[in-house]
């Protein structure tokens, strides 16, 4: 217990004894001035060489005017300067996008290093807790690098030695908000090193208006919505099954209907077939015409589609069972999305035990063998609970929408997903805002990325069956609502 005493010194002056006259006053040992001066001068000096160092070619276009005035005189200099900062202005106003990527972003990572991270970057890391304030001395983890895209700095750390990535990635509330930013995403650069996303602006901030239906027809990835980093979104739907995760109201119906629009040209050339399962009767009748007889509702006729559904499986397993190992769509075996809206309804909310065993032993049989023969499954569920969906490991693609609790994020994206920045819970329940919006993880990476999905409206899915089959049974007109 440590007790401050009353004097000039008393800033200093401890005691270890409660009311006792004994007191320890360090030693204090002036520094003449000049070992001061010199100090400050050499550490100058040594700052100066380093800038210089690391920053070779800004520092010659630095000094270029200055050079250019001590030879000549000013008005020579000016003359001869003027023409780079009005080269550079004309080719800002002609070419953004090459202007932004060659001198723009470097010329803004460089004021963003010295204004908001090496300012800020002290104060963070101690009282984070991921710098260490030890006899007097302050340990840092290294700021290496910034760059900066149209969106977000992209920092590089050098971690202290014994860090774990999880002191990272439990602190990214305080790195967000430390450095001003609204959130921040760890991931491993390489041993030792991480790099810290923090966005500066949300390029998903604004809904995304439906995409045009592919030219050609493509069973590959389909062009669904935007990535964080304005790189379109293309989910892979053959070869694998996508789970979507998210509260009522999160969007999975924008990001079914852009798949199933993405996929149109290609179910035109009869290389897909998509098969509809709609026990809400909500969002897949909408569309009933592009699905045929490939569509049910009840939980009767659902379980029997599923069941057709394993029975092309099996049948073409045992056709292509040691000639072909991967599956590729032809007019004979297209490939099979099926699409399940709700699919809890079927699972963990059906009555008849019976049906609910076999709707479950169809669909884990499916997501389980499915892929290699051009089988695959995409189920939208609101709640991800394992008691609600214990099979949703089978699903090696999943997206998480905006999701009402925390715990569910790891839930649906995996162990560890939230602490690298997937947010889910924290995305807008206002539908221009937020639906659409939710951070995907994809069999082959770990970190989550954040995208939107574009809106496919009524207008948009009606046109669509109009466009495909002008002469369904199932007209849709303006007036027709989703629950027809
Ligand atoms: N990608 C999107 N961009 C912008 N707004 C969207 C998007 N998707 C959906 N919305 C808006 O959000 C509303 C709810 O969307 P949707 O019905 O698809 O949600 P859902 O997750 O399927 O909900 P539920 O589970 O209750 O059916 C839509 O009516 C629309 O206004």
């Amino acid at each position: 217990m440590f007790k401050r005493l009353p004097g000039d010194e008393a800033r200093n002056l401890v005691t270890t004894t409660p009311d006792t006259a004994v007191v320890f006053r360090p030693a204090v040992v002036t520094t003449p001035a000049i070992i001061t001066i010199v100090i400050l001068a050499w550490r100058l000096l040594a700052g100066l060489a380093r800038t210089i160092w690391r920053h070779p070619i800004a520092i010659t276009i630095a000094s270029i005017p200055a050079v250019l005035t001590v030879m000549y005189g000013w008005r020579t200099a000016l003359l001869l300067v003027t023409p780079a900062p009005v080269g550079l202005v004309a080719w800002a106003l002609s070419d953004r996008s090459s202007f932004a990527r060659w001198i723009g972003y470097r010329l803004l990572a460089w004021w963003r290093l010295i204004w908001v991270y090496r300012r800020h970057w002290q104060s963070v890391m101690v009282i984070s807790g991921l710098g260490r304030h030890l006899r007097g001395r302050d340990y840092l983890p290294r700021l290496d690098k910034i760059t900066c895209t149209s969106w977000a700095d992209t920092v590089t750390v050098r971690m202290l030695d014994g860090q774990a990535v999880k002191d990272w990635t439990d602190r990214t509330d305080h790195l967000a908000h430390g450095f001003g930013s609204p959130s921040c995403r760890v991931t491993i650069a390489k041993a030792g090193r991480l790099t810290l996303a923090f966005p500066r602006r949300d390029p998903l901030a604004t809904p995304i208006p439906v995409l045009p239906i592919p030219q050609q027809p493509t069973v590959g990835p389909v062009e669904i919505g935007k990535q964080e980093d304005g790189r379109p979104w293309r989910l892979k739907v053959h070869g694998t099954h996508v789970l979507v995760a998210g509260a009522t109201g999160a969007g999975k119906g924008s990001i079914i209907w852009s798949t199933i629009r993405g996929l149109l040209p290609a179910v035109r050339a009869g290389l897909v077939e998509i098969w509809a399962l709609d026990p809400k009767l909500m969002e897949l009748s909408y569309g009933r015409a592009l699905f045929g007889d490939r569509y049910a509702a009840a939980p009767e006729e659902c379980a029997d589609l599923l069941d057709q559904a394993v029975t092309v499986m099996q049948e073409r397993a045992a056709r292509f069972a040691g000639l072909q190992r991967s599956h590729t769509p032809t007019v004979e075996d297209p490939f099979v999305l099926v699409v399940v809206d709700e699919v809890a309804f079927l699972t963990a909310y059906q009555a008849d035990r019976q049906l609910k065993q076999r709707i479950s032993a169809a669909l884990a049989t499916l997501t389980t063998q499915g892929r290699a023969v051009g089988i695959g499954v995409m189920a939208a569920l609101q709640d991800p609970r394992k008691e609600v969906m214990n099979i949703r490991n089978l699903f090696p693609d999943k997206i998480a929408l905006r999701l009402d609790e925390s715990e569910q994020v790891d839930m649906v994206l995996g162990d560890g997903a939230r602490d690298r920045g997937a947010l889910a819970d924290h995305i807008s329940p206002v539908p221009e805002r937020g639906a659409g919006i939710g951070y995907v993880r994809l069999e082959t990476s770990p970190d989550p990325v954040r995208v939107r999905a574009a809106y496919v409206s009524d207008t948009d899915i009606r046109a669509m069956v109009n466009q495909h089959e002008p002469d369904h049974p199932y007209p849709m007109t303006a007036d027709d609502g989703r629950a027809a």
